[in-house]
């Protein structure tokens, strides 16, 4: 069966986005979605994102996203997923609301605006802190977990954990560039604290509203770029003050912005998103 795609990124995390309206359920199987990623069998993703209808007790203008990580796990949320997302809605002709479009997705209803410039901001929601909604076992599970010893691979790492309703932890380190990634990442999302396994971001404070991260995702190791992740580090950048509540965040990717509103305690996020080609795949 031949099936239908796009695939877009944003600042290089790259997804391959299936119009899945017609079915309740993914068209594709978790395994498939792992051949689909696969770079060099496959179409090449760090993940693959199904746009559906909401459920039938929703508004007719509300939507739901769901991914599959190129492991086949699938997350509650993903950041540059979600204005790919808006992108391909907006490419399919599907209406906004006064600019917007409301999608529920694992981490509640999010909402991605199509900014005049072409550049997508996402409301993202408000972060979950105590250790319990991380989740991790690291402290008191009703208290944040800010700045804690964690020990990984024979080091230790003062952590901040963050949910945007996936997890973060985030390491605030002096020179991000001399981070062995493909090493540490590993370690750290299968580490014991994190029971739904964990995103882990590296971050240098360069000055207080820039600082440059790098990221491992849970389910798709080094990836170029994280919205969800980025989100997490302004907010544990903040918890430590270390950082502005409006920051730019530097990713290997290019630049995200981001906003941790304090009247609204909400999360505001801009970027771009790109279409980079369409086709169709012969499942199986
Ligand atoms: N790249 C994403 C996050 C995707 C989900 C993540 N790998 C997880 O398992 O939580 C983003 O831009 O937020």
């Amino acid at each position: 069966m031949a099936i239908a795609f796009s695939k877009y990124h944003g600042l290089g995390n790259d997804f391959v986005l299936i119009d899945n309206r017609h079915s309740p359920q993914p068209i594709l199987t978790p395994e498939l979605a792992v051949q689909w990623c696969d770079r060099h069998f496959g179409i090449g993703a760090d993940g693959v994102i199904f746009l559906l209808k909401a459920d039938h007790n929703a508004e007719n203008n509300e939507y739901r996203m769901r991914i599959f990580n190129s492991d086949g796990s699938e997350p509650e949320m993903c950041g540059n997923g979600i204005r790919c997302l808006a992108k391909f809605m907006q490419d399919l002709g599907i209406a906004t609301v006064a600019g917007k479009y409301q999608i529920h997705t694992g981490a509640g209803l999010i909402v991605p605006q199509m900014d005049n410039d072409g550049q997508v901001t996402v409301d993202m929601g408000r972060p979950f802190l105590p250790a319990a909604e991380i989740p991790t076992t690291l402290g008191q599970p009703d208290q944040p977990v800010v700045n804690m010893p964690l020990s990984v691979d024979g080091r230790t790492w003062n952590v901040t954990t963050v949910s945007m309703g996936n997890p973060h932890c985030i390491t605030f380190v002096d020179d991000v560039a001399h981070i062995a990634l493909a090493e540490v990442g590993v370690l750290f999302e299968h580490h014991q604290a994190f029971p739904k396994r964990t995103n882990t971001e590296f971050v240098e404070v360069v000055s207080r509203d820039y600082l440059k991260m790098r990221v491992w995702e849970r389910g798709a190791g080094i990836t170029l770029a994280c919205g969800t992740g980025a989100c997490a580090t302004v907010v544990a950048g903040v918890l430590n003050n270390l950082c502005d509540r409006r920051c730019t965040v530097n990713l290997p990717g290019g630049d995200l912005l981001i906003e941790w509103v304090a009247d609204s305690d909400r999360l505001l996020m801009t970027g771009p998103a790109q279409l980079v080609f369409a086709g169709t795949y012969s499942a199986g």
